[in-house]
Order: structure tokens, then C-alpha cells, then sequence
């Protein structure tokens, strides 16, 4: 099976407003995939659905053939928009739990890329900037051994100076068989270390291509493209 994840004619309704209209998507393996669309376009609502943390109102999505559900979740990895963490925990008591939750953590690996970010293993949370919380959360999702990655808005929070460091950490320790899709506003910081794109609008898709085919096609970065397609 090429496809890590695939959804057909997904559609996810809240009292009248249709969050997702009939998406039809095949996600193949290896990839890194923006997940890019203006405020209240549906991205959340995608990922969640992933994650069973919504169901559908009809259509289905399959990962790794299956629909999400415990045996997904081991293969998973996510990020919610917001941070689930509580504020008393050290670093190093987070690092036990997703020990304790996930058989794929790589724990040297957390502590490797924390430390090269300057965050302790005896730093607590409620210390911390909100950025500083963001990259904690995301080093531990990244340092799972998972073989698709949600991520939802990893740089919002985060300085203009330490995205590009993030970005360049996802690129270093993820795993080349593995997705990554990931939702943003920050498409100029995001697009050098994306493959495909996916244009997202009232809950439709309206784009999926690769980089270089729009590169091709249009002359446009994505970041042009974007502004151009969801002017207001
Ligand atoms: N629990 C809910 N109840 C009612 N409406 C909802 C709910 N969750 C999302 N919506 C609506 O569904 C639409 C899609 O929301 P969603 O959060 O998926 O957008 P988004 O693209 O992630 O937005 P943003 O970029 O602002 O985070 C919006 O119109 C939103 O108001």
C-alpha cells in the first residue's frame, strides 16, 4: 500500500456549517504535505478527524488502511493546536510519560534535540515562554518513531529566529518513509521544506499539487500562490 492515509468524500458537519465538503485525498508515504487554508477552512477539523478526536458525518478516512482507532494511534503522532500539557510537569516527567504511552519514543532523541534547543530535563513548564512550551511539545511528537505525523500550526508561537531552527530539527530527525502534514499561516517560513501542498477553502480542497509542480506551472512560490488564490 503507497498511501499512508487516504479519505474519500469526507464531509464533517456542525449544526449547519459544514466544516469538510466531501474531501477526496490519497496521502502517499514520504512526504511533507502543508495542509494551508485561511481561518476556519477546515484544517483542524481534518486533523482531528485523524486523530478520532471527531467522527465524520459521512465518508471515511484510512490510515495505513485502517480507520483511526487505537491500532492508528501507535502509528500516529500529533500535535494539537494547544498545549495539553500540564504546568507543574518537568521536562523529564513528560519525557516518562510518552515513554510510558508510546513503545515508537525515542527518548535520547528527545533529550538530545531538547538540549540543543538550551531547554533542561529539570526545566518545568510553568517557567517557560509559550514558545518555549510549543517546542517542548513538539520535540517530544517529533521524537516518536511514528510513520505519519499531524501536525497542527508547530510554529505558530515560535520566533522567526528558532523556526527555521525547528524546521531544520523536524527535517534532521524524522524518518524518510514517514508523512509529515502539517497545517500553517506561516507558508514563506514552511514551504522550502515542503513536498506537495494542499489548498483548502470552505472546507474543500481547491488545490494538491507538488512544490515543483506549481513552481513549475505557475513561476509562483506557494507563498504567492496562497495569497493570490485566498485574496480577500
Ligand atoms: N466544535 C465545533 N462546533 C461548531 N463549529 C465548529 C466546531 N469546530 C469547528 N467549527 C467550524 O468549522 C469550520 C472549520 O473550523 P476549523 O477549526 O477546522 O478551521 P481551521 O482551518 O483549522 O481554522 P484556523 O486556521 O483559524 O485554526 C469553522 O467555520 C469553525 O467555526
Amino acid at each position: 500500500m503507497n498511501n499512508i492515509l487516504e479519505c474519500r468524500n469526507l464531509t464533517k458537519i456542525f449544526g449547519t456549517k459544514k466544516a469538510l465538503d466531501n474531501v477526496t485525498l490519497s496521502i502517499p508515504r514520504g512526504r511533507i504535505v502543508g495542509l494551508l487554508g485561511p481561518n476556519g477552512s477546515g484544517k483542524t477539523t481534518f486533523i482531528k478527524l485523524c486523530n478520532q478526536l471527531l467522527t465524520p458525518t459521512s465518508g471515511e478516512i484510512l490510515i495505513e488502511g485502517k480507520r483511526p482507532g487505537v491500532e492508528t494511534k501507535k502509528i500516529v503522532s500529533y500535535l494539537p493546536e494547544k498545549n495539553y500539557l500540564s504546568d507543574w510537569m518537568k521536562v523529564s516527567d513528560i519525557i516518562g510519560l510518552f515513554k510510558d504511552f508510546y513503545d515508537d519514543f525515542n527518548a535520547e532523541k528527545a533529550y538530545d534535540m531538547l538540549k540543543s534547543l538550551g531547554i533542561k530535563p529539570n526545566d518545568r513548564l510553568k517557567s517557560m515562554s509559550k514558545g518555549t512550551k510549543e517546542k517542548v511539545q513538539l520535540t517530544l511528537v517529533m521524537s516518536r518513531e511514528a510513520k505519519l505525523y499531524l501536525l497542527d500550526e508547530p510554529i505558530g508561537g515560535v520566533d522567526p529566529a528558532a523556526r527555521d531552527y525547528i524546521l531544520d530539527t523536524i527535517l534532521r530527525n524524522y524518518n524518510e518513509n514517514a508523512t509529515i502534514i502539517l497545517s500553517t499561516h506561516l507558508i514563506s517560513d514552511i514551504e522550502k521544506i515542503l513536498d506537495d501542498v494542499i489548498f483548502i477553502k470552505g472546507g474543500q480542497i481547491v488545490l494538491a499539487k507538488t512544490v515543483d509542480e506549481i513552481r513549475e506551472e505557475t513561476g509562483k512560490s506557494v507563498d504567492s500562490l496562497f495569497r493570490e488564490v485566498f485574496k480577500c
